[in-house]
């Protein structure tokens, strides 16, 4: 994985093998979205005003769809190119019959895309107001006005907001009115999220591509829903940026699905061990199982301490059920003694929920370590492995280690605070991976990032459906599922975790939908099936 910041090699777009179709762009850095521009305006002789009208285009009709009843829209403009779009989707919206108003601070600098879009709106007669008016009382713009569109600042923002800018945005916050951002929400800085005075959107429209202020830091909280806008730069162009983010999407959901051969007999989707569970968290080791089996192994079983193993042997039919040696309900040291000659009839292995921490439990963990499995390590084993990080190193070059921590999780495995992990997590993931370059991470939060040595994807949906116990142990389970029936690994992580996220809103769009707060874990592997239908399709439409 490289840092977000590079240089462009023009000469390399000539590659045969750079393709000039239309596909969906990653999440870049702001830096490189200007580089896009650039190297689109010199290299493809695309004008600027080329780009600044397919931006206002787009954005109009994204704000139509989404705001269909906004009639009067306000349109806040700042000194730059930014401003320029704002102008120019001013000009788009009067033209279509809307009623507008350009907010610009008296006597503001004008770039010179910006001065033309300035001329045509003054020509127009479009109405123009001071935004000092704006800062002094914005109460008669609320009651005028049913929209307003933040266009102060994007990708040029070089210094954090003062004087009427600052005052323009505390205002824009403490509008009732909905703000749509243009590209990102001013105030914010789009390589980094950082921010310190910046706008709130309701919607923020990215030119181009994501950028990595709109899903990290402040600015995933700023930038809320985020729709992105075709402005027409070649795709052979997003290629060339090496430190672009993959956007994990149904497309690339069904590229990682395993394909199901109709001549196979069970023992060719995997034969998958999950070793968990304990006395008194023996549920976190169904909800995987359940999730696991619905995601299609041939075989599935379970290594339990004994009265775990009792009690889900009561309810679930579909795994085999080993009883392991315990010790007040947890993992025993013998227990892990006993693993070592099971593990040779396994392909892929599972471990850590509802195992606990105790000493056996540790040397189940271990145990595991030193054999060659493919496995993953969530949840308890995670804490395991974060007080003894060397065992990461053991065999890595042999096996492939998938570990897929929440946040605390990962700062009690990588040292970083959380702090640091939320304002900068493709830092921390990419510091983390390079002392253990063997490693799949799956780092997971309402953003989601899956991370290997040399890739980084990122699911950006948040859904407070999965903001409950148990979600983890389910998206464990199904990740187990899909890795065991195939070897690339790392899409059947990035597949997993798009088909958990989509499970979770998958209800919402039915008639009979599940309220969030009632949604269970359990509910969300009843889904499955429909979305694998779904992927499948995608696929055969791709293929
Ligand atoms: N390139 C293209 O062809 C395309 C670009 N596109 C659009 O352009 C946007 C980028 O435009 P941009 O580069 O002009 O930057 P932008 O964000 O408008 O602001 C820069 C201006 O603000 C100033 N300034 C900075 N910080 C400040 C502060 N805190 N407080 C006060 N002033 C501050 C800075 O002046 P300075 O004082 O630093 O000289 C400069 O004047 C991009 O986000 C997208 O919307 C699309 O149309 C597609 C085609
Ligand atoms: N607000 C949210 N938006 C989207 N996904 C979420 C949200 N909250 C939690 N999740 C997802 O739910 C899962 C919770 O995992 P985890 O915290 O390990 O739960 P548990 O240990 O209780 O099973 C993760 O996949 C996480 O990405
Ligand atoms: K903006």
């Amino acid at each position: 994985m490289k840092e977000p910041t590079f240089e462009f090699d023009p000469s390399a777009m000539f590659l045969e093998n750079i393709q000039y179709y239309a596909s969906e762009p990653g999440v870049h850095s702001s830096s490189a979205a200007r580089k896009f521009d650039q190297i689109t305006i010199e290299n493809f002789h695309i004008p600027s005003l080329v780009l600044m009208e397919n931006a206002a285009r787009g954005m109009a009709d994204r704000i139509i769809a989404n705001y269909p009843k906004a009639k009067k829209i306000a349109v806040l403009c700042g000194p730059g190119n930014n401003g320029g779009d704002g102008l120019a989707l001013a000009r788009i919206l009067y033209l279509k019959g809307y009623r507008v108003a350009i907010l610009l601070k008296a006597d503001s600098a004008l770039s010179d895309d910006e001065t033309v879009q300035f001329e045509s709106c003054l020509a127009l007669n479009i109405q123009l107001y001071p935004l000092e008016l704006f800062v002094e009382d914005y109460r008669p713009f609320d009651e005028s006005y049913d929209l307003y569109v933040d266009a102060l600042f994007g990708s040029g923002l070089n210094r954090p907001l003062g004087g009427i800018y600052k005052e323009a945005v505390c205002a824009l916050n403490r509008s009732i009115k909905p703000v749509v951002s243009c590209d990102i929400p001013s105030g914010i800085y789009g390589n980094t999220g950082q921010g310190e005075t910046f706008v709130y959107a309701d919607l923020t429209l990215a030119l181009d591509c994501r950028k990595f202020g709109h899903i990290i830091s402040k600015g995933h909280q700023a930038s809320k829903t985020v729709e992105v806008i075709d402005i027409g730069i070649p795709a052979a162009v997003h290629a060339l940026d090496p430190g672009q983010i993959k956007w994990i999407n149904k497309k690339s959901a069904a590229h990682g699905l395993p394909v199901r051969s109709r001549y196979l007999n069970k023992g060719r989707f995997g034969k998958v061990l999950l070793c968990g569970g304990s006395f008194r968290m023996q549920g976190a080791l169904a909800m995987a199982a359940s999730s696991c089996f619905h995601a299609g192994v041939g075989t599935l079983s379970l290594y339990t301490p004994k009265s775990a193993a009792r009690a889900i042997a009561a309810k679930m039919d579909l795994a085999m059920i080993i009883p392991a040696d315990e010790t007040d309900g947890y993992f025993s040291e013998q227990a892990a003694d006993r693993l070592t000659d099971l593990l040779d009839q396994y392909t892929f292995v599972c471990c850590g929920n509802g195992m606990g921490t105790e000493d056996g439990a540790l040397k189940v963990v271990h145990t595991l370590l030193k054999k060659r499995m493919n496995m993953i390590l969530d949840a308890d084993a995670i804490n395991i492995v974060s007080r003894h990080p060397e065992w990461l190193k053991i065999n890595s070059e042999f096996r492939t280690l998938i570990l897929t921590p929440h946040v605390v999780e990962f700062s009690r495995l990588s040292g970083f605070t959380v702090e640091q992990i939320q304002n900068s997590p493709i830092k921390c993931i990419d510091a983390f991976l390079r002392e253990y370059p063997n490693i799949i991470l799956v780092l997971k939060s309402d953003v989601t990032f899956v991370a290997d040595a040399e890739n980084i994807s990122v699911l950006d949906h948040p859904d407070s459906t999965l903001s409950k116990g148990g979600s983890g142990d389910v998206l464990a389970g199904l990740i187990c599922g899909l890795c065991a029936q195939q070897s690339v690994f790392y899409e059947a992580c990035a597949s997993a975790v798009w088909i958990h996220n989509q499970a979770a809103s998958y209800h919402q769009n039915n008639q009979d939908r599940i309220n969030p707060a009632c949604f269970t874990p359990l509910d969300l592997i009843e889904n499955y099936s429909s979305i694998f239908n779904e992927l499948e399709k995608v696929r055969e439409h791709c293929a």
